[in-house]
């Protein structure tokens, strides 16, 4: 759970007081519990830009970019390119300047590109998480909201790290519909996981249609009703065991889950043995409507099997 806070707007161009760097502000991209995000350029570069009254929660959030992306692990989350104060109506305030992630919401991205992306997508993400967690954090507030997909290269990527919470402490921030104590599952202790359960309704969430996700959402809210869709559903129904294993705390580790599933996904994207073509088929423009048919899903198990095994 969070709550919006009141950030002043900032003027159209601003510097940080002691780096001294001009940014250009083009647009807010958002606002959220600890500041307001901004799209700015600087130096000729987009950069997103989080402003915010409450110097703490900003420079937590920046010490968590700073350690993920020492060492290679640079892709959990945007990279950190300055931190720095500037004053807003006469009141100090701490902001930091992060790569510009152009890209898609994942529930966005999945709307457009379809179901079929969503296990990859996941596996992506647990990867990300499992570095997460190697550094001793949760993540917190999981929701797609959180998540982009970037245009350039279809990674996932996190963003909006203000919940991100030290192992054993208290989760920080929350979202209701992914929130383990919120489905009777468990409490809010910052635990692997917690991060695992709400992955996996995420994953429920991304392939089922909104009305039957709103549907599930009454009381009493348990996650047999969301076994009971993962049951009826042909794409979540492959899944069931690590998504159920999820849901009941059954993974040590993101690494873990991310394994199951990835078998799962390996299986599911090796093609079926196809039968000898007959004369009908292999002839006319049927016989070519066919060919492209298997072109085309040729391409895509090969770049199925490019982002989960290799991203
Ligand atoms: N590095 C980034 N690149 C591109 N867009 C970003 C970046 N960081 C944040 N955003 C955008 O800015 C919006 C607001 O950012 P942020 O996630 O910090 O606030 P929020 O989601 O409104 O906060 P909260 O979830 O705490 O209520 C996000 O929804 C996202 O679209």
């Amino acid at each position: 759970m969070s709550f919006k806070v009141a950030t002043p707007d900032l003027p159209r161009q601003f510097h940080g007081k002691w780096n001294k760097n001009v940014y250009h502000v083009l647009r807010e991209l958002g606002r959220g519990a600890n500041g307001a995000v901004y799209l700015t350029t600087q130096g000729g570069v987009k950069r997103a830009v989080k402003v915010g009254f409450e110097g703490m929660d900003i420079l937590m959030e920046v010490n968590v970019l700073k350690s993920l992306q020492q060492g290679r692990d640079s892709r959990v989350g945007p990279l950190l390119c300055d931190v720095d104060d500037l004053v807003l109506n006469g009141r100090p305030c701490t902001f930091y300047a992060m790569e510009y992630l152009d890209g898609d919401q994942l529930d966005d991205y999945i709307q457009k590109a379809g179901v079929e992306w969503v296990p990859v997508l996941i596996v992506q993400l647990l990867a990300r998480l499992d570095i997460l967690h190697k550094h001793g954090w949760t993540f917190g507030d999981l929701k797609p909201e959180n998540v982009i997909v970037t245009r350039q290269d279809k990674q996932v990527s996190l963003i909006d790290f203000g919940g991100v919470t030290k192992l054993g402490n208290a989760v920080r921030q929350f979202t209701e519909e992914y929130d383990r104590a919120y489905w009777h599952a468990g409490d809010r202790r910052s635990e692997v996981s917690y991060d695992l359960f709400s992955t996996a309704v995420m994953m429920v969430r991304l392939v089922v249609d909104s009305q039957t996700w709103h549907m599930s959402l009454g009381e009493p809210r348990q996650t047999q009703i969301l076994c009971d869709i993962i049951r009826k559903s042909d794409s979540l129904y492959p899944y069931r065991v690590p998504l159920i294993k999820a849901f009941h705390g059954k993974y040590a580790t993101a690494h873990e889950m991310r394994a199951e599933m990835l078998a799962i996904l390996r299986e599911s994207t090796v093609a079926p043995a196809s039968p000898a073509p007959t004369k009908q088929q292999g002839s006319g423009t049927g016989g070519k409507w066919i060919s492209s048919l298997f072109v085309a899903s040729m391409l895509l198990l090969a770049g199925t099997l490019y982002y989960a095994w290799f991203l």
